[in-house]
């Protein structure tokens, strides 16, 4: 890029076109709208687990009649697409997971009911074994390691279950390898070639997902943590391998988790890549904000401030638990 010719002082004066709303409004280089939000929502099975979740304040878990509603909202608001996370029975969680792929677990009904409500809003699932599985891994736990090959076949079988429950997005977030090739492939073959695949490519061993344990009830159950799948917080290059292997396996889109830590990596995979691009403001993300602003140390524009940088990093959207929020916001 040629940088823009800069007359010195006082011919220059880059004040000038900060002086009022308008001005500044006209040489804005990014721009926020709802359209760039992706809202995740947790759909619970379990009779008294709705409501509030303690360590992310705002954000309830709702029954199906409550995902309807929010699927209503998103509409309401512009939000193009909710992504769901189910809140499954403890006692149906199992080490062989099949309730992952089962037509009536809590996801795929969730699925059906935002779809039978609003038809044209865009409907993300989640890929990934943990909400069934009694080892709060994403994959399946033998003797302490998490099979790979294994558990690519258990979550094909989940996604093929999603797509015939009219997902428009799958949402593989488990960072097996050979996934994606593995979905495309199926997804193929039983006449799904329309279901877009949002990969998680970038997804880091990160301690911001604290929250979002509680939130589908799987901390009390994960022993060790996820970084024998998950990239290196300090890994920029091997975040890029991820991204291009999951694009030449056929992810649509790609997913860069959590965000404001990893704008770095943002910037570069759009710069890369060209891809579609998403960022996951992710629960511990959303848990500090909201702790500050509802303390009185922050104020909600520092909410919109956040999202915004998504933007400047290259991102097309952001999933953020702020999106019915944010959108209203910007309304
Ligand atoms: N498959 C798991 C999954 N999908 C989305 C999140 C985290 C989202 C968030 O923290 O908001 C996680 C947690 C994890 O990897 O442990």
């Amino acid at each position: 890029m040629t940088s823009p010719i800069i007359a010195p002082f006082p011919a220059s004066r880059l004040r000038r076109l900060r002086r009022t709303e308008n001005l500044r409004a006209m040489v804005s280089e990014v721009n926020l709208t709802p359209a760039n939000l992706i809202w995740p929502i947790f759909v619970t099975e379990v009779a008294g687990a709705e409501g509030e979740i303690a360590s992310m304040p705002g954000v309830d878990r709702l029954t199906l009649d409550g995902a309807r509603r929010a699927a209503e909202r998103a509409a309401r608001l512009g939000i193009p697409a909710i992504c769901i996370f189910p809140h499954s029975d403890q006692d149906l969680k199992t080490e062989t997971c099949e309730r992952a792929w089962d037509p009536d677990n809590i996801g795929n009904q969730a699925i059906r009911a935002i779809k039978e409500t609003v038809p044209e809003l865009a409907v993300m699932t989640d890929i990934a074994l943990d909400p069934y599985n009694a080892n709060g891994h994403d994959g399946i736990v033998v003797d302490g390691e998490i099979l790979n090959d294994e558990t690519v076949e258990a979550l094909v079988r989940m996604a093929l279950a999603q797509a015939e429950a009219g997902a428009d997005i799958l949402g593989p977030s488990d960072m097996m390898d050979g996934r994606i090739g593995a979905l495309r492939t199926a997804l193929e073959a039983h006449g799904h070639k329309h279901t877009a695949i949002l990969s998680y490519a970038a997804k880091f061993a990160s301690a911001f997902y604290g929250p979002f344990r509680d939130a589908v009830g799987a901390s009390g159950r994960l022993v060790g943590d996820k970084k024998t799948y998950q990239v290196n917080p300090a890994n920029r290059g091997e975040a890029l391998r991820c991204v291009a292997r999951d694009l030449s396996e056929g992810a649509d889109m790609v997913m860069v988790k959590p965000g404001m830590p990893y704008l770095d990596i943002c910037r570069a995979v759009k710069d890369e890549f060209g891809a579609p691009t998403f960022a996951y403001q992710v629960s511990g993300e959303y848990a500090m904000l909201e702790g500050a602003i509802r303390n009185g140390w922050l104020s909600r524009d520092a909410m919109m401030e956040s999202l915004l940088g998504f933007r400047r990093a290259g991102c097309d959207g952001v999933l953020s638990y702020f999106a019915p929020m944010a959108a209203e916001m910007l309304a």
